[in-house]
C-alpha cells in the first residue's frame, strides 16, 4: 500500500511504515498535481504538514484515499469534515511538537529583549567604527526573570510555554475560552518537580497585566489582537505569535511598534504566508522566522513515529 508524504516525514516514520509493509513516497508533488499523482500511483494515505492544501477539490478527486495525515497540530489546510463525510480517516499529532514551539517562543523572547535579531543585521564589518555605537544602541536589554508572561490559549503548547516560563522565574498568567485552570508540572534535570496551579483569566485582564504576550490559539476568523487589544496592553510590551497568521492584526502591530507602544514582536507566522508583508520584513523591532515552530529533529521524529503508529493501527489492525 502506498503513502505519499508530500511535505516530508522523518526517517523514523519512514522506517516504521516500511517495516509494516507500506511504500513511502517522499517526492514533493506540486499542489496542482497532487490529486492526479494520488490516482495514478494508487496512493491510499496522504501525509502533509502545512504546505500542501487538502481541500474539497483534492478530496473529491481522490476517491481511493483512506487516510489523510497531518504531521503536526493545525488542520486548517485540510477540509476535515468533508473528508470524514467521505469515510476518510483524518489524523494529526497534537502533542508531538509542543516543546519545540515553546522553545521557539523563548528564542523570540530572548531575541526581543536583547535585540539579537537587529544586532545580527547590524554588526559592523572589519574597520567599521560603529561597534561602540551599537553597544550603546543595545544597552537597555531586559531580563525575563520576574516579568509577567501572558499566554493566550492555554492548551498543550500554551502549557509547555508556561512550564518554561516558570523555570525561568517568570510570573505566568493565561487566558483561554475553554480551559479554566491547569496544573503545570515543572520538571528539573534531577527528577524533582513542582506543580503550579494556574487559573485562566479574562483576556482584558491579561492584556493589562502582561509584560510579554504570546499566542497559542488555532486559526481564527477574526483578530484576537487588533487595534483595541494593542491599546489595552502595557507600554513596552513584547508580543510573540507562533500560532497562526491572522490572529494578530499586522498593520495595527506595526503601527504600535512605530509609535513605541510595543517594544518588539516575534513572528513565526504571517497573515500572508508564505510571502510576509515587506513592512514586517524590514522592521528592526521584529524578530522573524519562517513558520518553524515544529521544525526540530526531535519534534519531527515524534511526529513521524506517531503518524506511523496511527496508520498501522488503522490499516493493519482492522
Ligand atoms: O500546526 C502545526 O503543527 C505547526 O504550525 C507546524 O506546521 P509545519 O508542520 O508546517 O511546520
Amino acid at each position: 500500500m502506498k503513502i505519499l508524504a508530500n511535505d516530508g516525514i522523518s526517517k523514523s516514520g519512514v522506517k516504521a511504515l516500511e517495516k509494516a509493509g507500506f511504500e513511502v513516497i517522499t517526492t514533493k508533488v506540486a499542489q496542482e498535481q497532487v490529486a492526479s499523482f494520488i490516482n495514478t500511483h494508487d496512493v491510499k494515505v496522504l501525509l502533509v504538514r502545512s504546505a500542501t492544501k487538502v481541500k474539497k477539490d483534492v478530496i473529491e478527486a481522490c476517491p481511493g484515499l483512506k487516510i489523510i495525515g497531518r504531521g503536526g497540530v493545525g488542520m486548517d489546510n485540510i477540509d476535515v469534515d468533508f473528508a470524514r463525510q467521505q469515510g476518510i480517516h483524518v489524523i494529526n499529532t497534537p502533542a508531538a511538537s509542543s516543546e519545540s514551539v515553546a522553545e521557539l517562543v523563548f528564542a523570540h523572547l530572548f531575541s526581543g529583549v536583547r535585540f539579537l535579531h537587529d544586532s545580527n543585521r547590524n554588526m559592523p564589518l572589519e574597520g567599521d567604527t560603529r561597534f561602540n555605537e551599537l553597544k550603546k544602541a543595545y544597552a537597555n536589554g531586559i531580563e525575563l526573570r520576574g516579568k509577567t508572561l501572558g499566554i493566550i490559549g492555554f492548551g498543550r503548547i500554551g502549557q509547555a510555554v508556561a512550564k518554561m516560563a516558570l523555570g525561568l522565574g517568570m510570573r505566568v498568567i493565561a487566558s483561554d475560552k475553554y480551559i479554566g485552570e491547569a496544573v503545570i508540572r515543572v520538571d528539573f534535570y534531577n527528577g524533582q518537580f513542582i506543580n503550579v496551579d494556574i487559573k485562566t483569566e479574562p483576556i482584558e485582564d491579561l492584556l493589562k497585566e502582561s509584560d510579554f504576550v504570546t499566542l497559542h490559539v488555532p486559526s481564527q476568523n477574526g483578530y484576537i489582537i487588533g487595534r483595541d487589544e494593542l491599546k489595552m496592553m502595557k507600554d513596552n510590551v513584547g508580543i510573540i505569535n507562533a500560532a497562526r497568521g491572522g490572529v494578530i492584526d499586522e498593520v495595527a502591530l506595526v503601527e504600535a511598534l512605530d509609535e513605541d507602544r510595543v517594544l518588539f514582536a516575534g513572528l513565526d507566522v504571517f497573515e500572508n504566508e508564505p510571502s510576509p508583508e515587506m513592512h514586517l520584513l524590514m522592521n528592526p523591532k521584529i524578530s522573524l522566522t519562517p513558520h518553524i515552530g515544529a521544525a526540530t529533529v526531535e519534534a519531527q521524529d515524534r511526529i513521524g513515529t506517531e503518524l506511523a503508529e496511527q496508520i498501522i493501527s488503522l490499516l493493519k489492525n482492522n
